[in-house]
């Protein structure tokens, strides 16, 4: 259960009075997701999804408000935020930072295989997600790129096997070879899994959690969808899967000159971030924090797999 702050009913309407959203009639924790306090909200005028962010800085938050607003008036199906009679998009709730954003229907496909036409819905959105983003005005590079990842395997090493350490040194070291400069790129989702996109009647109805978007190559945002949607239980992947991810992406957003030769290195990339990112959250877990642990052993193997590919 990811509710780290509870709300009170008090609270809760003198929060509401900023808005002109009516008055609450239900508030319900939402279990899933792990960084931040979730609640379906329903008012008097609709439904909402109120969130408590538990760790990003207060700073941080305006870009992922502003991005989300952004793409969802271009017509991406993402949370556009609630603004305030005073017109702020961010406000205070339980001495936290909180924001109201609109409730997107749909469930994700978690836990199952997508079909043909579902990721073909999903290359096409990424596509029109990169495109719709190309001219947001804020600049944020994204911050787990090879910095971040270099930093982590550092922190991580105390508590690896040496097996362990020798891959990502060794994948650190391929990764530093790669040029990735001439790639085509802007706002990337950079977290677009399973449990992030909603699905209703066969098509998408939602795109959710934007916090760890940022700037980089698009190419690579395709990568981290190919492996989190397209791959099997030993981290090969579906081909066929991949196929129609790719076809889709393309026909919405043809590919530059160069652009596919960096496909494998960075289909290596995101299956390293996200082993990373997985290792870190296991050994270095958030005090207080009640969720599950995703499994870092799902990315090694994927990680291993795109390095018989290349
Ligand atoms: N705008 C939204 N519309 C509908 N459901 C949402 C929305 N935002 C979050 N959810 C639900 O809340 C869950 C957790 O949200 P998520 O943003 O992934 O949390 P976290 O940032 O804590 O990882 C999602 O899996 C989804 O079920
Ligand atoms: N999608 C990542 C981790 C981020 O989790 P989320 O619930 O915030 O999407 C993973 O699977 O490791």
């Amino acid at each position: 259960m990811s509710v780290y702050t509870n709300v009170s009913d008090r609270e809760l309407a003198q929060f509401l009075r900023d808005y002109e959203l009516g008055d609450a009639r239900a508030l319900t924790g939402i279990p899933a997701g792990v960084e931040n306090s979730n609640y379906f909200l329903d008012t008097d005028k609709g439904r909402f999804v109120l969130t408590l962010f538990e760790r990003l800085p207060r700073s941080k938050i305006p870009y992922f408000l502003a991005l989300t607003e952004w793409l969802s008036l271009r017509g991406i199906p993402c949370p556009r935020p609630m603004h305030t009679v005073a017109g702020n998009s961010l406000g205070t709730l339980c001495d936290k930072p909180a924001a109201i954003v609109q409730r997107l229907s749909g469930d994700s496909i978690e836990g199952r295989a997508p079909s043909a036409t579902e990721i073909s819905a999903l290359g096409e959105l990424l596509a029109r997600m990169h495109l719709a983003g190309e001219n947001f005005p804020e600049r944020h590079p994204n911050p787990a790129g090879f910095d971040w990842w270099q930093e982590t395997a550092r922190h991580l090493v105390p508590h690896l096997s040496p097996e362990d350490n020798t891959i990502i040194a060794e994948e650190l070291a391929y990764q530093r070879t790669v040029r990735r400069t001439p790639l085509p790129g802007g706002v990337v989702h950079a977290d677009l899994f399973p449990d992030n996109v909603l699905f209703e009647n066969g098509r998408i109805s939602g795109a959710i959690d934007f916090y760890y978007a940022g700037d980089d190559a698009w190419l690579y945002d395709l990568a981290v969808v190919a492996n989190s949607w397209c791959s099997v239980a030993d981290g090969r992947f579906d081909h066929t899967l991949v196929r129609g991810l790719w076809h889709a992406y393309v026909a919405a957003r043809p590919l530059q000159a160069g652009e596919e030769d960096l496909w494998f290195p960075l289909l290596r990339a995101a299956a390293l971030r996200f082993w990373l990112l997985r290792l870190d959250a296991l050994h270095f877990r958030r005090p207080g924090a009640i969720t599950q642990c995703k499994d870092p052993e799902e990315y090694r193997r994927i990680l291993l797999r795109r390095r018989e590919m290349l």
